[in-house]
């Protein structure tokens, strides 16, 4: 983010989506369009919505109706699938278990990673080892949201693709070594509402979840059509509302993105307040490098800026793993 934006700009990908794997996509002038929004979005917001992605809009809201009814069921249900170091941290936490900047946040969510077997990077990615923990209830729960991560991952490329060529890289220069095994993360998540008593509302501060960017390189936000939460700083510190339009998603750019582009991009903070009396949920996809990725400024993003790289190089599931480690502390 650079720039005092006040609104989060929505972008047309479809033809991005038709094109992504056509030899002349970049002679095509649909795509050279969305590339430029793609670029204006990044440069001044970090966040922008999609629409045209091609996912149908009725898996994306099944998968918001499986997360109210999960988070609605009693604790002791949703504890029969509790994420600890064990679990390699996949599974359900409850409301205040994730800290951000030694807050505790208020939101319940179950974390889910790729698959990452032991000794898979070394003790790198021990951490996280572990299989994904699902629950039986809802029945469809699993399947529906393995679904829904494959189609995802797949937009998530596409996406990738078009962001490459706004920076003036190479098609292939954000796939093989960098993302060709794209690391994923899917965190669903709730909110609770502002609670009541006599029909009174009870001023509420607290933060769905605080400050902070995203670790990868893409997020694609799947969240609840009628209530206002998420919160977009822009450079004044000014906290613009990423307001839902239904059907799209909201993206936003993650700390590896801001890397390779070498600051051209950022990781914009956001945050989430709930003043809602309503429970909020939100399924957020995370498309990330290969685990074992160094990510380092791309040359031409380094020639644009000036020929200087401001980022050290980084290793992305280092990255992943130390934040998830100071994300729970219990
Ligand atoms: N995988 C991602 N991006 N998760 C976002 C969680 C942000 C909150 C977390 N406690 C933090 O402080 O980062
Ligand atoms: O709830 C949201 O809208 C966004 C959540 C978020 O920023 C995150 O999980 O990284
Ligand atoms: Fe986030």
């Amino acid at each position: 983010m650079s720039t005092d934006f006040q609104s989060i700009p929505l972008i047309d990908i479809s033809p991005l989506v038709e094109k992504w794997d056509d030899s002349n996509m970049t002679q095509d002038e649909g795509v050279v369009e969305v590339v430029r929004q793609l670029d204006k979005a990044c440069r001044e917001a970090g966040f922008f919505y999609v629409t045209g992605h091609g996912i149908s809009i009725s898996l994306v809201k099944e998968v918001r109706k499986l997360t109210h009814k999960f988070f609605s069921l009693p604790h002791e249900q949703k504890l029969k699938i509790k994420m600890t170091a064990v679990t390699g941290y996949r599974g359900y936490q409850r409301i205040g278990e994730n800290v951000t900047k030694g807050i505790p946040d208020m939101h319940e969510a179950i974390d889910c990673y790729r698959e990452l077997k032991q000794g898979m990077y070394g003790a790198l990615g021990d951490p996280l080892a572990g299989c994904n923990k699902w629950p039986v209830d809802p029945p469809s729960f699993e399947e529906v949201m393995e679904e829904y991560i494959s189609l995802c991952t797949a937009l998530s490329r596409k996406i990738m693709r078009g962001i490459a060529l706004a920076l003036g890289a190479s098609l292939d220069d954000l796939e093989g070594k960098r993302a060709g095994d794209p690391f994923w993360v899917l965190r669903i998540i709730g909110y609770p509402g502002v609670s009541s008593i006599d029909g009174q509302d009870l001023p509420n501060n607290d933060v769905g979840c605080g400050a902070h960017t995203d670790y990868g390189l893409l997020t694609l936000v799947n969240q609840d059509d009628d209530i206002t939460a998420l919160q977009v700083r822009n450079l004044s510190g000014e906290w613009i509302s990423a307001v839902p339009i239904p059907g799209t998603f909201v993206c936003n750019i993650g700390d590896m993105l801001k890397i390779l582009s070498n600051g051209i991009y950022e990781s914009t903070l956001h945050r989430v307040v709930n003043c809602s009396p309503k429970y909020r949920v939100c399924v957020a996809y995370f498309y990330e490098p290969n685990f074992d990725a160094a990510i380092e400024p791309l040359d031409i993003c380094t020639k644009k800026t000036g020929g200087t790289k401001s980022y050290e190089p980084a290793v992305y599931g280092k990255h992943l793993v130390s934040k998830v480690l100071t994300n729970f502390v219990t």
